[in-house]
């Protein structure tokens, strides 16, 4: 049988819904502010007599404007940062090949790495920003190529290459720390989220755990009428067994009966530990009549297993007291009517399940 997988963790799912939001708010105030910025300088330097210079970053703050529309449209974050990328990397390359006012272009590059570490994850950022950097060199060793117009003196080119390599790992390793951090973080938080979720000695899901449960699946039967059944599940004179055969007879057998409980039931329904030797089955989309076949399995499977313990047979049987939501008409009523039927279960003699049903029970 297939191992039951958890969906992601609530932790992960709920880091990872943050961060994506708190991006998307971060690029959104960068782009007022480099728009801001971009409309600033344009217009001064369409006042110095640079028009053409004012003009390429008037259009550069309107690409930055039709990004942050198109993400206000789209909600698309992906593309939203991806455009935001490409737009910094070519305002950039034009800079550094125009020289920007008074050859001071090259300086806005050093807002680049951090921006791109912070925006990507490590491996793409390194990859885009060693492309760059391959810009760069092509641009300071062809001055004559038909776009470059400005000139850098070769103490300029080494000391920005310097600086640049200095600010592109230091902003490598904080990244790489803060990512290390906020791993380690998630994997304590996902740690402690398994652990109150699940019963320590037999890995199964604690009685917390199923409480949500079955109030996710009685919310979605009020708002899909799909039926679901519940088997409350007590093991036999279990005292006994401990007063006989130790404590640690005890654990063992509540370990191997957790095990059959989940070997025999499917990937959609839920076992928990829901006290001391009581065993909870939630099952969706489950007639009575269908809980009743699987508990009664279950209990002929227990009955006829082999619980040893250091060499010693261990007399292992289960009662049994099913519900279904058709019966009822609110959680606390499953409950208890499940509760109820397990206490005729005891009382009848035990190692059975009640209700009693004729022997023409529908199969799974
Ligand atoms: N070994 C072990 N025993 C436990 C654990 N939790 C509860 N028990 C024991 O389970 C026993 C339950 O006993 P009772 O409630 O009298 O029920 P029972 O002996 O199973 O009798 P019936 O339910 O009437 O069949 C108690 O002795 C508890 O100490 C556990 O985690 N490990």
């Amino acid at each position: 049988m297939a191992p039951k997988t958890r969906p992601r963790s609530v932790s992960h799912q709920t880091a990872g819904a943050l961060e994506d939001a708190q991006i998307s708010r971060l690029l959104t105030w960068l782009s007022v502010a480099a728009i801001v910025l971009l409309l600033g300088i344009g217009g001064k330097a369409w006042y110095a007599g640079h028009t053409l210079h004012g003009g390429i970053l008037w259009c550069f703050a309107g690409l930055v404007l039709l990004n942050m529309l198109y993400f206000a449209r789209s909600g698309n974050r992906a593309r939203q940062k991806a455009h935001l990328i490409l737009i910094v990397g070519l305002l950039l390359g034009y800079l550094i090949a125009s020289g920007g006012e008074s050859n001071t272009g090259p300086l806005w590059f050093y807002v680049f790495p951090p921006l791109l570490f912070f925006l990507t994850n490590l491996k793409t950022g390194t990859a885009i920003l060693l492309l760059c950097y391959l810009g760069v060199v092509v641009v300071f060793q062809f001055p004559d190529l038909p776009f470059v117009s400005a000139h850098y003196s070769t103490d300029f080119k080494l000391r920005f290459f310097a600086t640049q390599a200095f600010e592109a790992v230091f902003c490598f390793v904080l990244e790489a720390g803060r990512l290390k951090a906020r791993n380690q973080l998630l994997a304590l938080a996902e740690a402690h989220e398994q652990a109150a979720r699940t019963d320590e000695l037999t890995g199964l899901a604690n009685r917390r755990d199923m409480q949500q449960r079955l109030a996710s699946e009685f919310s979605r039967y009020q708002r899909t009428g799909r039926h679901f059944s519940i088997a409350l599940i007590d093991l036999d004179l279990f005292k006994d067994i401990n007063d006989r055969f130790g404590h640690d007879a005890g654990d063992a057998v509540l370990c191997q009966f957790a095990q059959q409980l989940t070997s025999l039931t499917r990937q959609s329904d839920h076992a928990a530990r829901w006290g001391g030797e009581e065993f909870l089955l939630l099952l969706p989309d489950t007639s009575l009549l269908q809980a009743l076949t699987l508990a009664e399995r279950l209990r002929a499977r227990v009955a006829s297993a082999r619980f040893e313990f250091k060499g010693r047979t261990l007399p292992v049987t289960l009662s049994a007291g099913v519900c279904s939501m058709a019966k009822t008409d609110t959680l606390e009523d499953l409950l208890r009517q499940a509760d109820q039927h397990l206490y005729n279960a005891k009382a009848a003699g035990r190692n059975r399940v009640h209700p009693r049903v004729r022997s023409s029970v529908a199969p799974v």
